[in-house]
């Protein structure tokens, strides 16, 4: 049985053969149109307050290119927004495509962006990670959207600049002193609403918060992060491109936007 991928014999439309919540009701990415976005003046500004040294390593798991964080312990959290208390930053991770025009995960508006950045936190009130993928409040993910444009934003260097050193599958390396704040953009702008991992085992323990605000990427960062590989080291060579999961079903779920 062939573990889940982005291929044509393991891809997005067989996960549901071995994970069956991938059928579910409140499944992610979505498409967001904004004439069905409800705007709700309720909804709190979100903020993070991470320790750059709880920064570990980054490695390549042959799906995505990965920075892992120490969440023994309420060190980098994010609190507000839509969230009650504060969600404990474990890893982040990106998606991307084949070509600049296609990547990211969730659609706004009909427009894919080159790649979509995810900030994945969780809810020490449910004890640890597996305990908190099995309730709707357990995972907070922050969304950036990645767009190819002239002016790159500096900050997402220093990911990119590990590239070389996990360019095939379990390569991981040291990965310290990061504040993953700074790839913030300058608006605090967002839409939320509830939905799964993107990934199998497609949980649906997700409170989404995606940022209007695309950050800026070189088509040269883009081809860097396109030069990882799925395979490991002495194996054929398989780019890892397109390991982005298409838009679900809304079924009528809500998306509320914190702007106007
Ligand atoms: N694209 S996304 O942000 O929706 C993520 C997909 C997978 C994520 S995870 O590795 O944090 N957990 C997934 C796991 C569940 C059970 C054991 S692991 S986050
Ligand atoms: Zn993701």
């Amino acid at each position: 049985q062939s573990v889940w991928g982005y291929d044509s014999d393991n891809g997005p439309e067989r996960w549901h053969e071995n994970y069956p919540m991938a059928k579910g009701e409140k499944q992610s990415p979505i498409e967001i149109n904004s004439k069905d976005v409800q705007h709700d003046s309720s909804l709190a500004p979100w903020h993070a307050s991470y320790d750059p040294g709880a920064a570990k390593s980054i490695l390549n798991n042959g799906r995505t290119c990965r920075v892992v964080f120490d969440d023994t312990f309420d060190r980098s959290v994010l609190r507000g927004g839509p969230l009650t208390g504060a969600y404990r930053l474990r890893q982040l991770h990106l998606h991307w495509g084949s070509s600049d025009d296609h990547g990211s995960e969730h659609v706004i508006d009909g427009v894919k962006y080159a790649a979509e950045l995810h900030m994945v936190h969780w809810n020490p009130k449910h004890g640890n990670f597996a305990g908190a993928l099995k309730q709707p409040d357990g995972v907070a993910v922050v969304g950036i959207f990645l767009k190819v444009g002239k002016t790159p934003k500096p900050e997402m260097k220093r990911i990119l600049e590990e590239i070389d050193n996990i360019k095939t599958k379990g390569k991981e390396a040291p990965f310290q002193h990061f504040d993953p704040s700074i790839l913030f953009p300058k608006s605090r702008d967002y839409w939320t609403y509830h939905g799964s991992f993107t990934t199998p085992p497609c949980e649906e323990c997700i409170t989404w918060i995606l940022l209007r605000e695309p950050i800026e990427v070189s088509s040269d960062q883009m081809a860097k992060l396109r030069s990882l590989s799925k395979n490991g080291e002495n194996e054929p060579v398989n780019p890892l491109v397109d390991n982005w999961r298409p838009p679900q079903p809304v079924k009528g779920r809500i998306v509320r936007a914190s702007f106007k």
